[in-house]
């Protein structure tokens, strides 16, 4: 899919901004400061709803303004699609052919985009949150059920915990309630828990392929789904279902004297295990960076084998932190097939050579200059 045009209405330092992008390589350059970033994020939030660096929107709305909106046009092989987001003080509202939609489950999924950032860099050696939040992020934009799932759990976790500290203190003495939720949230958990291992293996046969070129085939790259329920292949949610509901029946009181839920899918983890190896506690920072590359490039085979449509791809100021096999890996493997935006503050810092017509773009203070095609 390409994202041919895009229009920013009052949002962060763009006060009004229309641009056409080309279908390859779109270079944003510009000094610190000047909205590279900026326009990334609307990018990657016209495509998932939200930012991927804060969680607060009144962040995205211009310090002047009460309202901020992104809009474009997004071109699939199944046709032109017109996307709208406009962002308030009290939400945000999503169209999708000047449609408003009810659900933003329904809106997601229109526009597919992968981002890396230096950040990413951490994925492998980051806690575990950052892990559980790359799977969230990555499989809801390929799956509308697990993006529905993965939100219904999130609010039953909040409301379980809640009931789960007025136990503990006291404020609550009925324990049928908590039956209730227990049931409730086993069975969304079930659903995010199993298809979270799903995509893993699909993610790990496209991964292990990149990082066998990158490391020029001296290294096997294998992500083992780390979990509390015991997975295979045949596991049905049903099962899965009944283990974590069984959990929950059986540690009722450590839970309830921790005011807390310990067992489900905000428990779980990735192992990137390289050469047999858990390559965060043994990998060298070499082996982690590839690991993390590799990963995010699987992601794009990932979506166009799940969605038939290959994503965007945003680069944030990424090439300058990695070498040039790396760079080189980056750069070759996909931007013929995929419509990449990159930010940077030097020409320097990318291997022109490795870019075929890139289209650039000046950014300063906000505004643009006119893309020129080089
Ligand atoms: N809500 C907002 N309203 C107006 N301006 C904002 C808002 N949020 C951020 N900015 C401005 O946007 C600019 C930052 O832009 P951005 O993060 O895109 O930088 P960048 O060009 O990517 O720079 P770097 O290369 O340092 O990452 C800053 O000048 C900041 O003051």
């Amino acid at each position: 899919m390409i994202l041919s045009e895009l229009h920013l209405h009052n949002f962060r330092n763009y006060e009004d901004l229309t641009v056409h992008f080309a279908p390859g390589v779109n270079v944003l350059i510009g000094h610190n400061a000047q909205g590279k970033t900026n326009m990334l994020e609307a990018i990657y939030a016209l495509s998932l709803t939200r930012s991927h660096r804060t969680h607060n929107n009144r962040e995205l709305i211009n310090w002047q303004h009460k309202s901020a909106t992104i809009s474009g046009i997004v071109q699939k092989t199944s046709g032109r699609v017109p996307l709208e987001l406009e962002f308030t003080s009290k939400g945000k509202r999503a169209k999708v052919n000047h449609l408003e939609q009810a659900r933003l489950s329904t809106y997601v999924g229109q526009l597919n985009a992968i981002l890396f950032a230096p950040e990413d860099l951490s994925l492998v050696k980051g806690a575990p949150a950052l892990r559980r939040h790359f799977m969230d992020m990555e499989f809801s934009q390929m799956s509308s059920k697990y993006l529905y799932n993965a939100g219904q759990y999130r609010t039953l976790l909040r409301q379980r915990n809640k009931y789960l500290k007025q136990l503990k203190y006291g404020q609550q003495h009925d324990k049928v309630l908590l039956g209730v939720l227990s049931d409730q949230l086993a069975a969304y958990g079930a659903e995010v828990i199993i298809a979270r291992y799903q995509f893993l293996q699909h993610l790990e046969k496209w991964a292990s392929q990149l990082h066998e070129k990158i490391s020029l085939n001296a290294e096997q790259l294998r992500l083992d789904y780390i979990t509390q329920l015991k997975l295979n292949e045949e596991t049905t949610v049903e099962q899965a279902y009944q283990d974590l509901l069984g959990l929950y029946q059986s540690h009722v009181n450590w839970e309830i004297e921790k005011g807390t839920t310990m067992y489900g899918p905000q428990r779980d983890d990735i192992h990137f295990m390289v050469n047999g190896k858990n390559v965060q506690s043994f990998g060298s920072q070499g082996q982690q960076r590839t690991t993390a590359l590799s990963v995010k490039l699987a992601e794009i085979d990932l979506m166009k084998e799940q969605t038939g449509e290959y994503p965007l791809l945003l680069l944030d100021d990424v090439l300058s932190e990695l070498d040039t096999i790396r760079q080189t890996h980056l750069l070759t493997a996909f931007q013929d097939k995929v419509q990449t935006f990159l930010t940077t503050t030097s020409l320097n810092d990318v291997a022109r050579q490795l870019i075929h017509q890139p289209k650039i773009f000046e950014i300063e203070h906000g505004t643009l200059s006119k893309g020129e095609t080089q």
